[in-house]
């Protein structure tokens, strides 16, 4: 564990799921954040875009709230794609960049993600920069390798703790029900803490590092607790308030 542990972040990806009707769930999550037993976390929940500005007048303030994506330009002839200035206007303090999904689905590069980063900072939000191995690499020995590779070509220079958040999320682990040991996971933070502080210097100590992949309030807990774990990155559980608070609850 490093000495100056930030303060952890518990981000809900909603990925594609959630109409209107789901923003019941959202002003829970919200009411529940507020309350005491949920701890000391910053809680953020990363809805569809469509449903950035409603979840913003539900929450009012009382969560974060985060893009799931953007283009690396501020606007142009890019028919479907939405700006990190659109986010922001829309209320995003965050912006996932780099999900495993966005990089099977769309082929994205580690240097696309790294301007995608770039289009976050330029428009004042934090990027929640996602790397992480494949079940294949992992059995072959190479995760560490894989996830550094992936860090360092997905970050622009210029890190600092106070503009980027990395979420770890091993593929494999992804909506599965299956996770690393504790032992890999801390394992992997605490690779991918030195190699930040390698580039970047001390100030990386504060950078949070987050786990995601089949986070649920039963391994909560015990996950949170790894050193150089500083949050998670959620996905189906985040869908359910009483869930995701059950999460955020193990900061409590
Ligand atoms: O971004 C979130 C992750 O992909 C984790 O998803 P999951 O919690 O459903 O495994």
């Amino acid at each position: 564990m490093t000495e100056k542990a930030p303060r952890p972040l518990v981000a809900g990806n909603w990925k594609m799921n959630g109409l209107s009707s789901a923003l019941e769930e959202i002003g829970a999550i919200a009411d529940g954040a507020a309350s005491e037993a949920a701890g000391d976390a910053e809680v953020a929940i990363c809805p569809p875009a469509t449903l950035l500005v409603l979840a913003a007048e539900t929450v009012g303030g009382a969560i974060a709230l985060g893009g799931q994506d953007c283009h690396p330009k501020e606007s142009g002839a890019h028919t479907g794609d939405i700006s990190a200035e659109m986010l922001a206007e829309l209320g995003a303090s965050y912006i996932i960049v780099g999900h495993s999904e966005r990089r099977s689905d769309h082929g994205e590069t580690d240097a696309l993600v790294q301007e995608k980063a770039k289009a976050a900072w330029r428009a004042g939000v934090v990027p929640i920069v996602c790397v992480g191995e494949t079940e294949a690499e992992r059995l072959e020995g190479k995760a560490l390798e894989v996830v550094g590779r992936q860090l360092q070509d997905s970050i622009p220079g210029g890190a600092t703790a106070d503009n980027l958040v990395v979420a770890y999320e091993p593929v494999w682990a992804i909506g599965t029900g299956r996770t690393p040991t504790n032992e890999d996971i801390a394992e992997m933070h605490g690779h991918m803490r030195k190699l930040l502080i390698e580039r970047f210097g001390a100030n990386a100590e504060g950078v949070r590092l987050l786990y995601g992949g089949s986070v649920k309030p039963a391994n909560a807990s015990e996950i949170l607790a790894i050193a150089d774990v500083n949050g998670a990155l959620v996905g189906g559980a985040s869908l359910k308030a009483k869930d995701f608070l059950a999460i955020c609850e193990a900061y409590a």
